[in-house]
């Protein structure tokens, strides 16, 4: 069969096709609810604040009562109430009585503004008003947060800090969210060895496999495997099929290229899976492909922990926005301006790692290599340089993707 190379959007386009946005949906406690995606929208039960509330502690008056005051001829009121956060006033503010308040708690009906104590005498029973307000100065109405029944958060959004926050200011306890994607993560070569373990002589340590699954976590999909896997086809195969039966994605890293070990396409292709794409048209990581075993989109991503990184961030994240219908998880290109030169060419595009902040990208100095991990801290983006450019200078603007 012929093999087909796509570029890194006819490779989203496939992910598209064939990912399909998930129907499960469970319920989420708030306390559970951080990085989950909502499955529908979050309308507010009751307005908020519930009631009009005074942003000061002072006095709730009328303003029509304290035209003219000043220092030198402060307005007498006489004080009715006195109202502390949690507090519902009793008494209605007439002509000629202000009511004690603190910040927070309700302002009775009657009252249409709030004078800071700071502006009076802090009389108990007679207070002396020093300035002069207009009504609805100093005033937080009913509902300024939002209204019942407004649409406070739509279906799709992923919820952070301040999600989570509008959410339990609307008084829910709990929310609807997408069930998590399960993914299963396969690294494959015979010189991997696990962390913590001695080094035999040729062997590396396996960081993608904790790496590729620290980020799918950070993405909001649950790791249900993580195996580091011999280059053998008969042992490969049995971790495929296990991936297969529990997961919704599988990533894999290795055995991609052309070397006598490289199995896994040829290991994918004897178990019937059908290749959706072989090649990327784009440097690093050209040889990721992508197949499905039974219907399960399998990501064989290349062994270079870089290059891994780089189709994670542009392919797997694309497939979990996918599943999600997430759209802010999604690798969208942003535009921004280099602070550093970049010298290589490349006959495709070309993804290096960079630190981003307001637009402007630092490239790390060298240590740019597929295989070379450690000039990845510190980064929060994938530079695009495009095919054909050359000898980028500071200044120049650029595409990149934030991780
Ligand atoms: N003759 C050719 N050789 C290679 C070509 C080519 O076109 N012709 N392509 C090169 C490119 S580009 C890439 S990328 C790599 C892809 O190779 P594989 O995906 O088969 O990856 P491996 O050979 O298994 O590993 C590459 C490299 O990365 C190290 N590695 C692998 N897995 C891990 C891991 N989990 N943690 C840390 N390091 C890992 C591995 O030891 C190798 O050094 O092929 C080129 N070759
Ligand atoms: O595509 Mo590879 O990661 O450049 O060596």
């Amino acid at each position: 069969m012929s093999e087909r190379c796509v570029t890194v959007q006819e490779a989203q386009n496939d992910i598209r096709m064939i990912v399909s946005k998930s129907r499960e949906t469970e319920e989420a406690t708030l306390l559970e609810a951080g990085g989950r995606i909502l499955s529908e929208n979050l309308r507010a039960g009751k307005s908020s604040p519930p009631f009009p509330r005074s942003p000061y502690d002072g006095y709730a008056l009328r303003a029509a009562d304290i035209q003219g005051a000043n220092k030198k001829q402060p307005v007498c009121l006489k004080v009715v109430e006195k109202l502390c956060a949690g507090k519902y006033p009793k008494q209605v503010i007439g002509s000629g009585e202000a009511a004690r308040i603190m910040t927070g708690a309700p302002i009775p009906n009657g009252a249409d503004t709030v004078v800071k104590q700071e502006d009076t005498d802090y009389g108990e029973g007679i207070v002396q008003i020093y300035r002069s307000q207009n009504p609805y100065d100093h005033y937080c109405p009913q509902g300024e947060d939002f209204l019942a029944g407004e649409k406070l958060l739509t279906k799709g959004l992923r919820m952070d800090a301040i999600r989570i926050g509008i959410a339990a200011s609307a008084g829910c306890d709990r929310i609807r969210v997408v069930k998590k994607v399960r993914v299963a993560v396969l690294t494959t070569g015979s010189e991997l060895a696990k962390p913590g373990t001695k080094l035999r002589p040729g062997q590396i340590y396996d960081s993608s496999l904790y790496l590729i699954s620290e980020r799918i976590r950070e993405l909001g999909g649950e790791v249900v495997r993580m195996n580091s896997v011999l280059d053998e086809p008969e042992i490969l195969k049995g971790r495929l099929r296990e991936a297969a039966r529990c997961a919704d994605l599988i990533v894999t890293t290795g055995g991609v290229s052309v070397g006598e070990k490289d199995l896994t396409r040829q290991v994918l292709s004897q178990m019937g899976a059908d290749k959706v794409f072989d090649r990327v048209f784009v440097k690093p990581g050209s040889p990721t492909a992508l197949f499905r075993l039974e219907e399960t989109p399998v990501f064989a991503l290349s062994g270079n922990p870089f290059a891994a990184t780089v189709h994670m961030e542009l392919l797997v994240r694309a497939a979990i926005a996918r599943w999600y219908g997430c759209d802010e998880l999604f690798p969208h290109e942003k535009r921004g301006f280099l602070l550093s030169n970049f010298g290589k060419s490349a006959v495709s595009d070309r993804y290096i790692r960079g630190t981003e902040s307001g637009g402007r990208i630092l490239l790390p100095n060298g240590k740019e290599r597929s295989g070379i991990l450690s000039s990845m801290n510190g980064c929060n983006c994938l530079v695009k340089i495009e095919q054909g450019r050359a000898n980028l200078r500071e200044g120049e603007r650029v595409c990149y993707i934030k991780i």
